[in-house]
This record gives structure tokens, C-alpha cells and sequence, in this order.
């Protein structure tokens, strides 16, 4: 039984299935609170951890070192076999793939959790894994992976799992890492699903996140495609919640990146922490040379638009310059917000 988890009296054997840079900082986080955890990696993340051990930094000033035999991992799925909460943290492209290990090998009794951005990676894995407890999740922060086995969490941001049998999220959680649970997940995905639509922007730009947000021409930026997308769910009846805590509802939030610097410093100051060494994961991508998210973001606004007959060039616009810098694969093309809207410099 799924609900069995969160009765032992005993710390749940946990594993981190497709550790990178989200999965090592929250992996690296629970076994530093004396969690069973194993990181199911890829053979270069492995020998980075084993030489390194892992480096836990964060926006408020966690400086934590694992040496590396604190540090549980294996790069064969066989350890899969004994999980009885499997948080799954690869990025959307790899989910198909990892949930046909997970079948191959956890035992039906393990609560899967995906920690992934997207609103389809729990769909996935809730048909691939029938029989299984699967829960979506939401990871509101950043996590950069700096090298050298450091990962660095630069924003503040709630960590949310779908509420089901058992108590998964005071199981989990500790010491500077608080997991809450939620019935209804759907509106808070797509409100992440609103915020990610910057990642594509971060990553266009190759300017550090802080950097991008205290710019008012790409705050501007970001309010249109964000507006867009808005009307497009709104048309599509999807409901959005915003998942970055504070009175400020997703309808409203385009209104809020369009205030001047001076006073958008001040209302995001009481809502988020950000630090100069956060970037999008989809910069990450861009970096090394990997294919993005962007068809699970903008690619599904562009969609659900052309379904529902409503107009969305900026996201398509968007979409199409991840495309490409997707295929010359050369990292940030570093546009300027001119550029991304497709004006003359
Ligand atoms: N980074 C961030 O700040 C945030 C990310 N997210 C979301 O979290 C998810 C993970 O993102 P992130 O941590 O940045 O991604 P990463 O690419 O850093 O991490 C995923 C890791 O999983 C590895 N992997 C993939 N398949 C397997 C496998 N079968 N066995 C072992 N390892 C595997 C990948 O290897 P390989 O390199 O070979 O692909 C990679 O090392 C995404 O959905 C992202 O959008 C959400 C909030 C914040
Ligand atoms: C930075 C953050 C938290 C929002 O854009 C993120 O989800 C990501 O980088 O994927």
C-alpha cells in the first residue's frame, strides 16, 4: 500500500530518480536531514559527486558540504528496486524513459512524485505506471548546477505535492526544505506553467534571472507573452493559481512586471528572493548543447491557442528562436528584448 510510506517509524527509502540539478539540491537537502536517499544518476554526474561530493549553497545563505560518502548514488536503475517514494526530477523529454524503469523495477507500493515543470509529466507517468501512487509536484525555487558537485538554490519558492493516502510531505520534509501538500494541483501547474514561460526568455537573453527581471523592457516582455497565455487559458477554461506566495493573483501578475523598476523592486521583495546566480533551467539546456522544455511551455500555449481560435504570436515568436537555438545548439544567442519581438535593433 502507497499509504504504508508514510507509517514507518523509520526514515522511507527514498530515490532520486534522474538526479541533475533540481535532484541533487533536494536529494543533497534530505539526506543532510538524515533522509535514505539515493540519487539515481547519469556515469558523468556520478564521477562529479564521487570526486566532489555535493556542495549545497543557497539564497540565504545554506553553505553545506556531503562528503561523498555521505552522498548515496548508483547509475543503474536496479536501485529502483527497494524505493518507497521515488521523486522523479528529469527534465519533461526524459520522462517516457524513466517511467519505464520505474515499472521495469520499483515495487508497486512506492509513491511517485514528479518534481518536474510541464503540466503533462504526471499524465505521463500516471499512464505509464498504472497501479502506482502518482502525485504531481511543484518546485517553486531555482536551482543552478554551478560544477564541482555545488548546486545552488537562487530564489526562494514553495515545494508542493498532490495531497493522497499517507502524509508524504511532513514525511519528507526538513531542516530548510518544507514540502506542503495540495488537493487540487492542476491550477497551481499551469500558474507555474505562466512563470516558466520566462524560462525561454532567461534563456534567450543569457542574462542572469536577477538581471532580467530588474530590466523593465524585458519585465515588459514578459508581461505580454504572459498576458497572452492568459487569455489563451482563460479561453481554454483552465484555472490558474500563482504559485509564487503573496495577495497577488496570476490574472494580475502581468500588471505587477509592468510596474516601474523602483516600485516592482518593492511589491517582489515581499514575494521573492532572488540571488545573481540564478538562471533558468532552460538556460541550463541551451548551455550544454540539450534539447529544452519549450514544446511542454510555450509550444503547449501555441497549441491550446490554435484550438481554441485565439491569437498568440509572441509565445509562437518565442517558441520558434528556442527552435532554433535548440538546433545550432551553441548555447544563449543573448538576445535583446527588441530582438525577441522581432523589431529592428
Ligand atoms: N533547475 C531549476 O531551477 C528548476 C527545474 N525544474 C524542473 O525540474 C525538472 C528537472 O530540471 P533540472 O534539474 O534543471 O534538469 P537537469 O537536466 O539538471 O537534471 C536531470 C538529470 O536527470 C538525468 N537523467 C535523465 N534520464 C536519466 C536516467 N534514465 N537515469 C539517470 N539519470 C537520468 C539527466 O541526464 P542527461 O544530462 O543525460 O539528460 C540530468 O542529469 C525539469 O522538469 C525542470 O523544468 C523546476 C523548478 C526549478
Ligand atoms: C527559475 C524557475 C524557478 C522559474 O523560472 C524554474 O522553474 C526553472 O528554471 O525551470
Amino acid at each position: 500500500m502507497a499509504s504504508d510510506t508514510a507509517h514507518h517509524s523509520g526514515s522511507p527509502r527514498i530515490v532520486v530518480a534522474g538526479a541533475g540539478a533540481v535532484g541533487c539540491f533536494i536529494g543533497g537537502m534530505l539526506a543532510r536531514g538524515a533522509h535514505d536517499v539515493t540519487l539515481l544518476v547519469r556515469p558523468y554526474m556520478a564521477e562529479e559527486l564521487s570526486r566532489q561530493g555535493l556542495t549545497l549553497t543557497d539564497y540565504s545563505g545554506i553553505d553545506e558540504e556531503l562528503s561523498p560518502d555521505m552522498v548515496s548514488m548508483s547509475t543503474t536503475p536496479e536501485c529502483l528496486a527497494g524505493a518507497e517514494i521515488i521523486l522523479v526530477t528529469v527534465k519533461s523529454g526524459a520522462t517516457k524513459d524513466m517511467a519505464q524503469l520505474i515499472a521495469r523495477h520499483a515495487p508497486k507500493s512506492a509513491v511517485v512524485v514528479s518534481l518536474q515543470n510541464g503540466v503533462q509529466n504526471v499524465g505521463i507517468l500516471r499512464e505509464m505506471l498504472a497501479g502506482y501512487d502518482v502525485r504531481a509536484g511543484m518546485v517553486g525555487f531555482n536551482v543552478v548546477a554551478m560544477g564541482g558537485g555545488r548546486f545552488h538554490r537562487g530564489t526562494s519558492g514553495e515545494l508542493v505535492i498532490e495531497k493522497g493516502p499517507g502524509h508524504i510531505a511532513w514525511t519528507l520534509s526538513v531542516k530548510d526544505l518544507d514540502f506542503t501538500e495540495r488537493k487540487k494541483m492542476a491550477p497551481l501547474q499551469w500558474g507555474k506553467l505562466l512563470i516558466n514561460l520566462n524560462n525561454a526568455l532567461n534563456a534567450l537573453s543569457g542574462l542572469p534571472l536577477r538581471k532580467q527581471v530588474l530590466d523593465m523592457r524585458w519585465r515588459r516582455l514578459m508581461a505580454d507573452q504572459m498576458s497572452e497565455a492568459l487569455r489563451v487559458l482563460e479561453a481554454a477554461g483552465l484555472e490558474t493559481i500563482n504559485p509564487v506566495p503573496g495577495p497577488v493573483p496570476m490574472r494580475h501578475a502581468p500588471r505587477v512586471l509592468r510596474l516601474p523598476t523602483v516600485l516592482f523592486r518593492l511589491v517582489a521583495r515581499t514575494m521573492l528572493s532572488i540571488d545573481p546566480n540564478a538562471r533558468s533551467s532552460m538556460w541550463a539546456d541551451l548551455a550544454r548543447g540539450r534539447d529544452t522544455e519549450i514544446e511542454e511551455l510555450q509550444g503547449l500555449v501555441v497549441k491550446l491557442a490554435r484550438e481554441n481560435g485565439i491569437p498568440a504570436p509572441l509565445n509562437e515568436r518565442v517558441l520558434e528562436l528556442v527552435r532554433q537555438a535548440e538546433k545550432i545548439g551553441t548555447g544563449s544567442p543573448k538576445l535583446s528584448p527588441k530582438e525577441v519581438r522581432g523589431r529592428k535593433r
